[in-house]
């Protein structure tokens, strides 16, 4: 179990984490959700004692990292898969860890199985691909069979199939009762897996909600999806008129606040071509984007 409490942490003048809490608990899969920069990544070091909190606190299990008598045993995490010496095979580097921590050799193999690792946990790690670098990370945090795990965008990058078997391989975890605590930026790939989402922004609590509530805040939200050849331009003079404009990796615009009809007349007026137009219906990422719309690229003044 994962306890912050007014949980803060500063960088000089920028406030990455600001008076936080939030539980994550048994037998639950809590996604951590927000934009790129919302102080995941922060929040997640100092559960692990990697990062002192300018104040407040985060407790697993009702104590502090430092004090836990047996830490690889109550949270096991992964927060860069990329952590690993490249030399070293999976199995050395597993056992290695195991060793010092005092948890027996049978444990090694059984995570090797557990996370599909078997055919090539004899390779050296600098060959591994993606997929099979999160899947050490994960096999690593499972080494202690902990009560707690904890990943940071585990599905990251990952080919479909290793999404497909994050997914249940986490719904399992938490089915045998572990709490499970897992950040992404994307809502529809936690709403695939997590039973309820933390949502930050700018480093402040957003919503504390199931899956099933935001899904209920989220009905008739309109959201319009548009394209163009001059995204900035047309999300400049949306913004102008009225709307909430939020940038999609892929360049496309999501518009809240007005129609279809609108954002092709806007798009017009400031001679940006249309290349996709479409109103999207009422969805979980709608009621994601409306939460954290005040803490991402375009925003309205005054709203
Ligand atoms: N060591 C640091 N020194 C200064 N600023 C930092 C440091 N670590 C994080 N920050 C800042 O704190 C804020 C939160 O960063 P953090 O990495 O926790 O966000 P995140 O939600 O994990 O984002 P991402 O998905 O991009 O990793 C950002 O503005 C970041 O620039």
């Amino acid at each position: 179990m994962i306890t912050a409490e007014a949980l803060t942490k500063r960088y000089g003048t920028t406030t990455a984490v600001d008076g936080l809490s939030f539980t994550a608990d048994p037998g639950t899969v809590t996604g951590f959700l927000g934009p790129n920069g919302a102080g995941k990544s922060t929040t997640m070091r100092m559960v692990l004692g990697l990062e002192r909190p300018t104040a407040g606190t985060v407790l697993v299990d009702g104590q502090r990292y430092a004090d836990l008598e047996a830490p690889l045993r109550t949270i096991g995490a992964m927060l860069d898969a990329r952590s690993v010496h490249p030399g070293r095979t999976a199995f050395r580097h597993l056992l290695a860890l195991a060793r010092t921590h005092g948890i027996p050799r049978s444990r090694v193999d059984e995570v090797i199985g557990l996370t599909g690792l078997e055919s090539v946990a004899g390779r050296r790690v600098k060959g591994y691909s993606l997929g099979m670098g999160q899947r050490l990370g994960i096999a690593a945090a499972l080494l202690g069979d902990p009560a707690t795990v904890m990943f940071d965008e585990p599905v990251n990058g990952l080919d479909p199939d290793g999404v497909l078997w994050i997914r249940s391989l986490v719904r399992d975890l938490a089915a045998e009762g572990r709490t499970v605590f897992l950040s992404s930026h994307l809502m529809h790939e936690l709403a695939l897996c997590a039973d309820r989402v933390v949502v930050i922004g700018r480093g402040r609590l957003l919503a504390d909600a199931t899956v099933a509530e935001l899904l209920e805040r989220s009905r008739g939200a309109g959201l319009v999806r548009v394209r163009t050849t001059a995204p900035d331009a047309l999300a400049q003079a949306l913004v102008r008129a009225g709307a909430v404009v939020t940038g999609r990796p892929d360049g496309a615009l999501h518009v809240r606040g007005t129609s279809v009809e609108e954002v092709g007349a806007v798009a017009g007026r400031v001679g940006a071509t249309v290349l996709e137009l479409a109103a999207e219906a009422g969805s979980l990422e709608a009621a994601y984007l409306e939460l954290t719309s005040g803490s991402v690229e375009y925003q309205a003044g005054a709203r």
